[in-house]
């Protein structure tokens, strides 16, 4: 990996504290850094150089995935970092932290490689990378980069918007667009269990998958986030990006190489042939939620109009579930059901896919019951494969009975989603970045849905705190004779394992 500059904006902020510090310092352990870098913070508050270091020092010990820290590992981490006080907006700013940048490449022999990264608030990203251009922060002798955080835009317009502007500064291909499910462990195998895996490679189409069920739910509520998540809500928080982005990684077929942009093509053309929604027809395919109180286990908790910062009148969704189809030859017919929200009974993060049963009937002539073969793909927090099969039970007079054949790894201390994302950046790897043709398109699909939010054309239902969603959800499936899978296990039949 190349030397290079890493420059932070929002090096302040709870993103860096939390996440790209230890996911830094996680690298550096590994020894996934270049033999040779600087890291310029850069915030708003006029902290010294020492002040700055001891809260990233604070943070790597807070959060980082490690048990035991080396302290003299991680003061020679440290000696890479510098600050640099500068309100972001103002142009003249850009001079100094230019004369920093190439300071602490000049003391470190850094080639002049640099990696931006905009950690602030969405409404900067357009005038830092203007500024970045005109200081000439971002002429540079070797290669520039640039990490965007979420939200990229709030719709179609502005995300178009924001790219227009980013594209005066950094090339597409110098663009990696954070989205943190795609730095998501079974995310990233999805790849390999569909096209490494012949067994699979083979049922992937609508010959034998009925249907695909994509779930990310929440126990948190809003939280702190009350300002941020009115304007948002689910459908821009989180299906509009990690859930599209789900979407695109299961449903894209073999690449004829496994390469950044033969993958990035393949999602596209998924999101190209995800059949729009017509405006009259988002109420029928989609469902729109709120929480009202309820208990999370045995404690009580508030509907989301009564939490701190949320108007009385919210009509901001904070569940959304959607069936989506996709009308190529491979899966037409095949409806995709997604769904995320806060406050549910349990966080989980999964995939299932759900066989065709075509052997149904011959066992039904038998008395026989046989369940489809699903196959589970468990993506958070829980991360493992589990396959359930159909095998006779020999402790119950050799009745069929579901078996589910789990190939979690329990692997602990693995890389966490920033770092194998940053990981990637540093190599100039963008496989798991958004391209901008994946926003874009996902943006134009979620066009009427936000539409239809805006005029009320889709009811707004409500759902208790601590469940598993709206009624209205589960009957978005039974329109085609399907359920959600793994929802009240307890209450299904008994699965063996
Ligand atoms: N926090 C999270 O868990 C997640 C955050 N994100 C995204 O990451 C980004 C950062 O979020 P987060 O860290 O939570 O935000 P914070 O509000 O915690 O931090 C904002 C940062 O921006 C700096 N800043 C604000 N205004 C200026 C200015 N005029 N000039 C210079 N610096 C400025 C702040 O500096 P100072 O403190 O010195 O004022 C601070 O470092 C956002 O785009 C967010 O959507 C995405 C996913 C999760
Ligand atoms: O991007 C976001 O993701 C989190 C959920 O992430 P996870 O990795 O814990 O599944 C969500 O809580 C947040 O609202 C959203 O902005």
């Amino acid at each position: 990996m190349e030397p290079m500059s890493f420059v932070l904006f929002g090096a302040t902020g709870d993103l860096a504290k939390r996440k790209i510090y230890p996911a830094l310092f996680n690298l550096y352990v590994d020894d996934k850094l270049p033999g040779s870098f600087s890291i310029v913070g850069v915030g708003r508050r006029a902290w010294s150089g020492q002040e700055f270091v001891c809260s990233v020092e604070q943070s790597i010990r807070e959060f980082s995935r490690r048990d035991a820290i080396d302290q003299a590992q991680l003061e020679r981490f440290l000696a890479a970092f510098s600050y640099a006080a500068v309100d972001v907006t103002k142009a003249e700013a850009y001079t100094p932290l230019l004369e920093r940048v190439k300071q602490r490449e000049d003391e470190c022999k850094l080639p002049q490689n640099r990696m931006f990264y905009l950690s602030v608030a969405p409404e900067y990203f357009e005038v830092i990378a203007a500024n970045i251009q005109t200081s000439g922060l971002g002429s540079v002798a070797g290669w520039k980069r640039l990490i965007i955080e979420k939200p990229f835009g709030r719709d179609l317009q502005s995300a178009e918007d924001l790219n227009e502007k980013l594209a005066k500064a950094f090339s597409e291909e110098e663009i990696y667009r954070i989205d943190h499910y795609l730095g998501k462990a079974m995310v990233q195998n999805l790849e390999a269990l569909e096209f490494a895996n012949p067994v699979f490679a083979a049922l992937w189409n609508n010959r034998h998958i009925a249907n695909v069920q994509i779930t990310a739910s929440e126990t948190v509520g809003v939280e702190e986030r009350a300002g941020f998540y009115e304007q948002a809500g689910a459908l821009r928080d989180m299906l509009q990006n990690h859930m599209l982005q789900m979407l695109m990684m299961v449903a894209m077929h073999i690449p004829k190489r496994i390469t950044a942009q033969d993958i990035r093509a393949q999602k596209r053309k998924v999101m190209e042939a995800v059949r729009p929604l017509a405006l009259e027809e988002v109420a029928k395919n989609i469902v729109r939620a709120q929480y009202r109180a309820g208990s999370m286990g045995e404690v009580p908790v508030a509907g989301y109009r009564e939490e701190p910062g949320v108007s009385p009148t919210s009509m901001t969704e904070t569940y959304i579930a959607a069936r989506v189809w996709i009308d190529d030859p491979f899966w037409s017919g095949v409806p995709f059901y997604i769904r995320t929200g806060k406050r549910m009974k349990e966080k989980s993060t999964r995939i299932v896919i759900e066989f065709k049963n075509p052997l149904e009937q011959l066992y039904r002539e038998q008395q026989e019951k046989t369940a489809p073969n699903l196959l589970i793909i468990h993506v958070n927090p829980q991360e493992g494969i589990a396959l359930q099969l159909n095998s006779k039970n020999p402790a119950n007079s050799g009745k069929i009975e579901p078996v589910t054949v789990d190939f979690s790894s329990g692997q602990k201390d693995v890389p966490e989603a920033y770092e194998r994302l940053l990981f990637d950046a540093l190599r100039g790897d963008s496989t798991y970045f958004a391209h901008w043709n994946e926003v874009r398109l996902s943006w134009k699909w979620v066009e009427p849905i936000l539409t239809a939010f805006e005029r009320n054309i889709v009811p707004l239902v409500s759902y208790e705190a601590g469940t598993y969603g709206p009624d209205a959800a589960k009957q978005l499936l039974q329109a085609e004779g399907f359920s959600w899978w793994l929802d009240e296990v307890e209450e299904r039949e008994p699965v063996h394992r």
